[in-house]
């Protein structure tokens, strides 16, 4: 589920007033997402995405994302432009809560990504990277190394009833990561962060829109390679599919060349991603009631990839071929 915040009609309409998007056709409720309210607005002009930042959006961050998603737009990217309101203002209230109007997207995710999906992925990527140059607003990636002791210790103790010995295990991998993320030294810049198959629609096999910039951050951008190498490449059964890799690496390769300090620092890179998702689920599943509605995702799902991306020796592992 996501629409935790009921919009009422008499709301809708006294928020759509303010804008210069028609009149209101239809307006439902979409289930996808965990983080914000989101919800389909058909208006006799066009189709839009009305969105509720919910409590874990932090407010300050707003001009950030809405800024980067206007920029990106700008630059060619097949991205949800913010609608601004007639008095210029694109982030507004509704119902007590942040509130923005993005224009509608068209495509569906994959479930199934192929090794053409992860090209397209892979170039779209490289592509994002480079047209988010010369973005003004700085936001610092609170989710990256230094933001992984503070998850593990938010589950610490309480771990195991997810997998025995897990606090252990992530204890050990933090003392690793921390010691090679801290020699680390990579280009860097506005990544997404959260580029899974479900933030990316396709029409059949060509790319057609990227979504869900609410992670978007300053940090290396092979760590966002890296974090696509983690959830596009890996099959259901947990083994991860080189043919995907490749696919990925090389078309992104070609929008935005890799240096070899970034080709070398993939497996850790990976291993970092793996944690962050990792850490992220556990601290979701073990602080969400029984009987919410929100659908849990698998922690474990990345404890698997981290052993992965434990045993990957180079880049070679997941593809590459230089
Ligand atoms: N601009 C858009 N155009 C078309 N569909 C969209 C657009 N924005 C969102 N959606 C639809 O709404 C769903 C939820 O959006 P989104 O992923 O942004 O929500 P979220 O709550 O931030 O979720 P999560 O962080 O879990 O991915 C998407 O899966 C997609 O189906
Ligand atoms: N993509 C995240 C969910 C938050 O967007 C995950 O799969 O853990």
């Amino acid at each position: 589920m996501a629409v935790y915040t009921e919009v009422s009609d008499d709301d809708l309409a006294a928020f759509v007033a303010a804008y210069d998007i028609g009149d209101v056709v239809s307006f439902k409720g979409i289930a996808e997402g965990v983080e914000n309210s989101n919800y389909l607005l058909a208006t006799t002009k066009a189709r839009f995405i009305l969105t509720l930042y919910e409590k874990r959006v932090d407010k300050g961050d707003l001009p950030f994302f809405l800024g980067l998603m206007e920029h990106l737009a700008e630059r060619g990217i097949t991205c949800p432009l913010p609608v601004k309101a007639r008095d210029g203002e694109a982030l507004r209230t509704l119902c007590g809560r942040p509130a923005a109007v993005v224009t509608f997207l068209d495509g569906v995710s994959v479930k199934k990504p192929t090794p053409a999906h992860c090209a397209e992925l892979g170039r779209a990527l490289g592509q994002l990277h480079a047209a988010g140059e010369g973005f003004s607003i700085r936001r610092p990636n609170a989710l990256s190394v230094s933001g992984w002791r503070p998850l593990a210790d938010a589950a610490k103790g309480r771990s195991d009833v997810v997998q025995s010995g897990l606090d252990a295990e992530i204890a050990a991998e933090l003392d690793v990561l921390e010691r090679a993320f801290a020699k680390l030294d990579l280009p860097a810049g506005v990544i997404h962060a959260d580029l899974f198959p479900n933030n990316v629609l396709f029409l059949g096999d060509r790319l057609s829109g990227l979504i869900d910039f609410y992670f978007a951050c300053d940090d290396a951008y092979a760590y966002d390679v890296a974090v696509c190498l983690n959830s596009w490449c890996f099959e259901p059964d947990q083994s991860f599919n080189v043919t995907k890799g490749r696919a990925l690496l090389e078309a992104y390769h070609a929008a935005r060349p890799l240096s070899d300090a970034e080709i070398d620092a993939l497996p850790t890179l990976a291993r970092g991603s793996a944690i962050r998702f990792l850490l992220t689920r556990l601290v979701d599943w073990l602080d969400t009631p029984a009987g919410a509605l929100v659908k849990k995702l698998d922690p474990l799902e990345y404890f698997r990839k981290l052993r992965f991306h434990q045993q990957a020796g180079s880049a070679a592992d997941y593809g590459w071929r230089g």
